[in-house]
């Protein structure tokens, strides 16, 4: 027999444990869009999300768009502007981020999904109320703090093999629309479906001790270091909010979430199915 098909059974068989202890339990991937850029990126996450999803594993795709909404927003001659790593959000620039997040990219992820096979639903975080929001503050405009999250559709999509794709806009009981960050949602997702593992895509290696130093990569925080990290102004601008509820998952029973680089080929199958993540493991500590 070819040692090449030798070498690919091997591989398939060091899979095992990892897909005994995933099968049934949840995955929620928070997809970024930094690693949207370009096609073969995007493929390669959505190759590895379907895989998960045909091996018996829950997965949850929770997606960002931001460098999306910036086009769009230029394109309208509106100027992004950003308070620690949150998209000022005025009544135009909702129209827009609604739009470009539960439209253009929601749709293009699910149309990926299934040219894949696989069976995926869009929403976003106004479906059903999936994402019930409030305004985080004042200064942000329609910048949305999610004050519950109702799951029941989600779980319901889960149990019957769907992809749920969930774009990051929320809504109020009066009907107006939220610009959430989307790692907020995940997060938040992640905690109210209890899920295994929260994964974070992004272009970046993980954590880095010097953002500019792709080589200065953290590879492990606990919650119990994060306070220091922000002080020192290792977690700063889009980190913030990413760490920040990342340790509110962690806190909520989540088990395990990592910041990984969806550049590398297939960096969500490295992370479930073997012990070699490469990015930035969070831990309770
Ligand atoms: N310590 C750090 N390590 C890595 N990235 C950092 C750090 N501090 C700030 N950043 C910035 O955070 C960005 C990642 O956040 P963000 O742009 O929100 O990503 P995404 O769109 O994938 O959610 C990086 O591109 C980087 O500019
Ligand atoms: C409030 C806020 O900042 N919302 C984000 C929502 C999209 C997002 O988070 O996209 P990424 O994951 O690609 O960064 C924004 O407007 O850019």
């Amino acid at each position: 027999m070819a040692t090449n098909a030798i070498l690919k059974a091997q591989i398939l068989s060091t899979a095992i444990p990892y897909l005994q202890e995933y099968r049934g339990k949840i995955v929620v991937v928070k997809y970024g869009g930094n690693a949207m850029i370009d096609e073969d990126l995007i493929n390669n996450v959505i190759d590895d999300v379907c895989l998960m999803n045909l091996v018996g594993i829950k997965v949850v795709l929770v997606h960002g768009g931001g460098p999306e909404i910036s086009h769009a927003l230029k394109r309208a001659h509106i100027e992004s502007k950003f308070i620690n790593g949150l998209r000022y959000t005025d009544a135009d620039t909702i129209d827009i981020v609604q739009e470009v997040l539960a439209g253009k990219v929601n749709k293009n992820l699910v149309k990926r999904i299934q040219a894949k096979a696989n069976k995926a639903v869009g929403l976003s975080g106004i479906d059903n109320m999936l994402l019930e929001a409030q305004p985080v503050s004042e200064e942000l405009g329609y910048v949305g703090e999610i004050t519950a999250v109702h799951s029941e559709l989600v779980e319901a999509l889960l149990e019957k093999g769907y992809i749920p794709v969930i774009a990051s806009v929320g809504m109020d009981a009066n009907g107006n629309s939220y610009n959430i960050n989307a790692d907020t949602a995940a997060a938040a997702i992640a905690a109210k479906l209890n899920a295994e593992n929260l994964l974070v895509v992004s272009d970046i290696p993980g954590l880095l001790e010097d953002k500019d130093d792709e080589s200065s990569l953290i590879s492990e925080v606990t919650i119990s270091d994060v306070d220091q990290l922000e002080k020192a102004g290792v977690i700063a601008g889009g980190m913030i909010p990413k760490v920040e509820c990342i340790v509110n998952a962690l806190k909520s029973g989540v088990k395990k979430a990592v910041i990984i680089d969806g550049r590398l080929p297939h960096s969500i199958l490295i992370e479930i199915f073997s012990d070699e993540g490469y990015g930035t493991l969070f831990k309770r500590g």
